[in-house]
Order: C-alpha cells, then structure tokens, then sequence
C-alpha cells in the first residue's frame, strides 16, 4: 500500500534515497494554523512581482511571481535578471530561525515564489549560480496549495523522483544535490489555489 517513499502513515522527516543527493522532506514541519497564518501575511506583505527572463534567447514574462528578501545586501542572479533584496520581514526571519534549528546552516537570503495557479510553474534548474557556491544548503518551504516537486538525475534522465510539497512543509537538499540533479514544478491541468514557496540560501 506505502510509496517507496513513505514506509510510515504519517512521518515526521523523510530521507530521499537519492544517487549523490541529500534531500529530507519534513511534511509537517509548520502546524497547520501556524502554517495558514504565515501564507495569509506572505501573499499580503511579500512585494511580489512578475519580472522577464531571457531563456534561450528569447524574453518571456516568468511563469510565476517572485520576490527577494536578505539580511545583506548582495543580489542573486539567473536565467537573465538580477534581483535585488529587501529587508527580511518579521515573517520571514521567524521562519529563517524556525529552519535554522534544524540545519547548522545560517541563511543569507530567501527567494519567495508565488504560484498563483496551475498555469504557473518553475522549470528544470538546478540552484547551482556561482554566488551560493559549492554545494549549497537550500531550505524550502511550502504554504498553501500542494504542488508536484520533480527531481532527475542530469546524467541520466530515466533516474528521478516525484514529492508533493504540502502545506507547511519543509525540504532540504544539501551535499551535491545541486551538482548532480535538477528540480521543477511543472505547470498541472488541476484546478489548483495559490501555493507560496520560499527558498532558503546563503549568498556571500
Ligand atoms: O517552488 C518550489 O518548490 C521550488 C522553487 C525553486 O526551485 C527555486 O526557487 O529555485
Ligand atoms: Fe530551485
């Protein structure tokens, strides 16, 4: 009845047996008023915006809202933009403590994503820019609608792994995940509500 994935009904921390990854999941990580809370003041304080990126050449509006928040004041670039950061909010470096206790690492920076439908999405990258450096620590949360997180191995496409990343969980990858595979959410038919994504790295 289980999923390779999940061997208990309800666990609390999930290690992906993944080839030169390290990724754990935390399904609930947030209790669920406390996770409901955090996705009404985001979708409400966060800036967000909708910025162009240059993809193969061409420039398209990014399929989904973004925004940037740091306690430095260093900017993260890809797929053609740079962004600059805000300061954090009261929100967000609660939730940088929150995942500070479960990790050794201490975050610089946080990407926030909005995905304000099924038609948003993100597609296959890795977080591999040179300004996280070597083997970076990324913590990302999820508040709101469920959405499908896939994984594939870059050196053979067949070697892969599907998460739905529920309401108030957390997901680190660490160690070489970033070097050796790729990371989406893809577009779904499913008539789905907003989901907030949040991602934490350090950026020196
Ligand atoms: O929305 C997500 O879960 C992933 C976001 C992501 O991969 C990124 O911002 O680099
Ligand atoms: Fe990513």
């Amino acid at each position: 009845m289980s999923t390779s994935l999940f061997h208990h009904a309800n666990p609390e921390k999930v290690n992906l047996d993944l080839i030169d990854a390290e990724v754990v999941y935390f399904p609930h990580f947030f209790s669920g008023s406390n996770a409901d809370s955090y996705y009404n003041i985001l979708m409400n304080d966060l800036k967000w915006k909708q910025d162009n990126i240059r993809l193969f050449g061409k420039v398209h509006p990014q399929p989904r809202l973004t925004a940037l928040y740091a306690s430095n004041d260093r900017s993260y670039s890809y797929s053609g933009i740079t962004m600059h950061p805000l300061p954090f909010t009261k929100e967000l470096l609660e939730i940088k403590n929150r995942i500070e206790q479960e990790c050794t690492q201490r975050f610089t920076t946080c990407l926030a994503n909005l995905y304000r439908n099924g038609k948003d999405s993100n597609g296959w990258h890795a977080d591999d820019e040179k300004e996280l450096g070597q083997n970076p620590v990324i913590a990302s949360v999820s508040f709101g609608e469920t959405r499908k997180f896939k994984l594939r191995y870059k050196k053979d496409h067949s070697i892969k792994c599907d998460i739905e990343l529920a309401h108030g969980s957390l997901l680190l990858m660490t160690g070489t995940t970033q070097h050796y595979w790729q990371h989406q959410i893809p577009k779904t038919q499913r008539n789905v509500d907003p989901r907030i994504n949040l991602t934490y790295r350090v950026i020196q």
